[in-house]
């Protein structure tokens, strides 16, 4: 491929570009040696729903021959990544502007791909035997790596997880449970699919069309896909499958021993990379509406991703649309702010480092580093929500109401919030490490075995203050959006008050004909669409009315704001009707088209 101009120029400025890159950053410096002792802790970031890292991919020996050098740098010690771009000025002088991003993990390009995993996908693993949901993702564009990095992590995915299977049993320390010579006591499935805007498609048995939709409990269900039955690495890795897309690959973990618990899911997905329209001026119509689909889909995820960094950070009510695409369904998980179920997300953002891509990777880090923003932990711990206690409240407070089930056991570190989110398996096998609690009391207790032991052991309190806890958030923020409806309502309504109506009325009454007047020197057609407005305006006021009549406060607000507004309205919509009545009568309005237009606005 040969440069472009402005490439060559771009290149031409190598020297000036690195003495800067040097000069602004002399701790991020390209060939600046990590300190191993210093990188992140791997286990710091336990408590994340979402772990957003970056992975620079080396400069290629064929693109340094070329001339092609890094603009990308990236800190492992403080997670920092600073993407370095070349602009002129106005003058035509270079400049180079340097933007800082901030993640959980910044991989540099001499990070290899077991320390990328360990870091990332090997923790979960855990999660998804316990019964939760995991997800990885790689993003990035395209050439940065994606591939490379996720089929690494597919191949250690493959090795460790059924040792961790093992393990996991062998530390129950529970022989009765698990009888270790016939199986590992789990179930694993495997499936590929691919997603395609608002479509899926089966990847085993192409192409066959499956669906991926919420049930009603709100929680994500894919149908229709081939599922092959894995028992070993090299059963999961066999089945191969290449996709164009975003393609899927989902590990489901059944825990035989709770049949009845919530299946884990190990979600793992490579990304299609954006690209231009430039980039793919090449391509047939087919494969550009493909691009087509992918993009939009990247971008209601760049929406959700944006909108979920918002909900954390405002105290109104956000929307996030996941429900806008299947791939942004099937990720709800890492959206979800207030979620029960154990899940954790972990995006990797691939970074190709060279200059000619800063635009790119601008592109991505933009993209990526809003998803870290973190829910911020509860300042104070309120007594009613479980979920806002520390470690030592929660041990005080088992210790207190069960005299079964031993805090140390249950909850030797985890707070509040992370204990409701344990999955329903691990739960009970925490209880049974209790003495008094035999595996047939539990396996006895049936269907919800979390629920029911904790109901059983701790008298229902726990679970109740649970269930209020939640029950409370909702209304709690139901109720603002109501209040935040009915305030909005006051602030834009025409008429406010009683009193204002009753002056408009008696002084401005002609009001309503000279406005008809004026709207009719547009036309009749133009009368017909403002009062189809004016109409839907007031249903609209009427049904915002009718929503808010379960809670008295703020219907009271709302209708102190809004009856006048709807009395003026529909003292509007009477005048035109009889301004228009009158019209007909006289012969005024010519042209049955428009007589039709205008009449039927009645
Ligand atoms: N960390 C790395 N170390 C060494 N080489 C790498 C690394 N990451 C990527 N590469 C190399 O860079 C090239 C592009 O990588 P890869 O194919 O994984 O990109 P991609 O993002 O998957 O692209 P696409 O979206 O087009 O599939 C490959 O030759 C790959 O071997």
């Amino acid at each position: 491929m040969d440069f472009t101009a402005a490439e060559l120029k771009t290149l031409s400025q190598r020297d000036f570009v690195q003495r800067q890159i040097a000069d602004f950053s002399p701790d991020l410096k390209v060939d600046s040696v990590p300190n191993e002792s210093q990188t992140a802790d791997p286990t710091s970031d336990d408590d994340r729903d979402v772990v957003v890292c970056v992975r620079l991919r080396p400069v290629l020996s064929a693109e340094s021959e070329r001339g092609i050098f890094p603009t990308v740098t990236a800190n492992k010690d403080t997670g920092k990544v600073l993407v370095h771009s070349l602009e002129y000025k106005f003058d035509g002088r270079p400049k180079v502007a340097s933007k800082e991003f901030c993640v959980d993990y910044a991989f540099d390009s001499d990070t290899n791909n077991e320390e990328v995993y360990a870091h990332t996908a090997k923790k979960l693993i855990a999660i998804a035997l316990g019964g939760g949901v995991a997800t990885l993702l790689a993003t990035g564009q395209t050439g940065s790596g994606k591939t490379h990095t996720m089929t690494a992590v597919e191949n250690f995915i493959a090795r460790d997880l059924f040792e961790a299977a093992l393990d996991y049993r062998k530390n129950l320390n529970d022989a009765t449970a698990w009888d270790s010579s016939s199986d590992l006591g789990f179930e694993f499935r495997v499936c590929f699919f691919e997603l395609l805007g608002n479509k899926a498609y089966d990847l085993l048995a192409y192409p066959n069309e499956i669906t991926i939709m919420e049930d009603v409990l709100g929680q994500v269900q894919v149908k229709g896909t081939v599922e092959e039955q894995v028992r070993n690495s090299e059963d999961l890795l066999s089945p191969q499958a290449s996709s164009r897309s975003h393609a899927v690959c989902r590990i489901t973990i059944k825990d035989l021993r709770y049949p009845a618990s919530e299946e884990g899911l190990l979600y793992l997905l490579d990304l299609a990379g954006s690209e231009s329209s430039s980039d793919s001026r090449h391509h047939d119509k087919e494969r550009t509406d493909e691009k087509k689909e992918i993009n939009q889909s990247l971008a209601t995820l760049k929406d959700c991703i944006r909108n979920r960094a918002l909900a954390v950070l405002s105290t109104k009510h956000v929307h996030v649309p996941y429900r806008n695409s299947r791939l942004t369904v099937l990720l709800k998980s890492a959206f979800e702010l207030a979620t029960t179920r154990a899940c954790r997300t972990v995006v990797i953002a691939t970074v190709n480092p060279s200059i000619l891509d800063t635009l790119h990777s601008l592109n991505t880090l933009r993209y990526v580093s809003p998803l870290k923003v973190e829910i911020p932990p509860s300042s104070e711990a309120s007594p009613d929500d479980p979920s806002s206690w520390s470690n030592a409240k929660l041990r005080e407070w088992v210790s207190e109401t069960s005299n079964l089930i031993e805090a140390e056991n249950l909850c030797s570190t985890e707070s509040g919030r992370q204990l409701l989110k344990l999955p329903e398996s691990m739960f009970v096998d925490r209880c049974l490490k209790s003495p008094g609690v035999d595996v047939k009391t539990a396996k006895a207790i049936g269907n919800n075995a979390a629920g029911c032991l904790l109901r059983k052991c701790l008298d229902g309190k726990f679970w109740r203050l649970v269930v209020d806890a939640r029950t409370k958030v909702r209304e709690d923020k139901e109720r603002a959006i109501r209040l935040a409806i009915a305030e909005r309502r006051a602030e834009t309504a025409v008429l406010r008050t009683q009193a204002e109506l009753e002056a408009w009325h008696t002084k401005q009454r002609d009001y309503h004909i000279q406005w008809m007047e004026m709207m009719m020197s547009k036309g009749p057609e133009y009368v017909a669409k403002m009062l189809k407005d004016q109409k839907a305006a007031l249903e609209n006021e009427i049904s915002a009315g009718e929503e808010l009549k379960s809670d008295p406060e703020a219907y009271a607000l709302w209708l102190k704001s809004s009856q006048a507004s709807i009395e003026y309205q529909k003292e509007r919509i009477r005048v035109a009707n009889e301004y228009i009545d009158k019209k007909i009568e006289n012969n005024e309005l010519s042209g049955a088209k428009i007589f039709a237009a205008v009449s039927a606005m009645k």
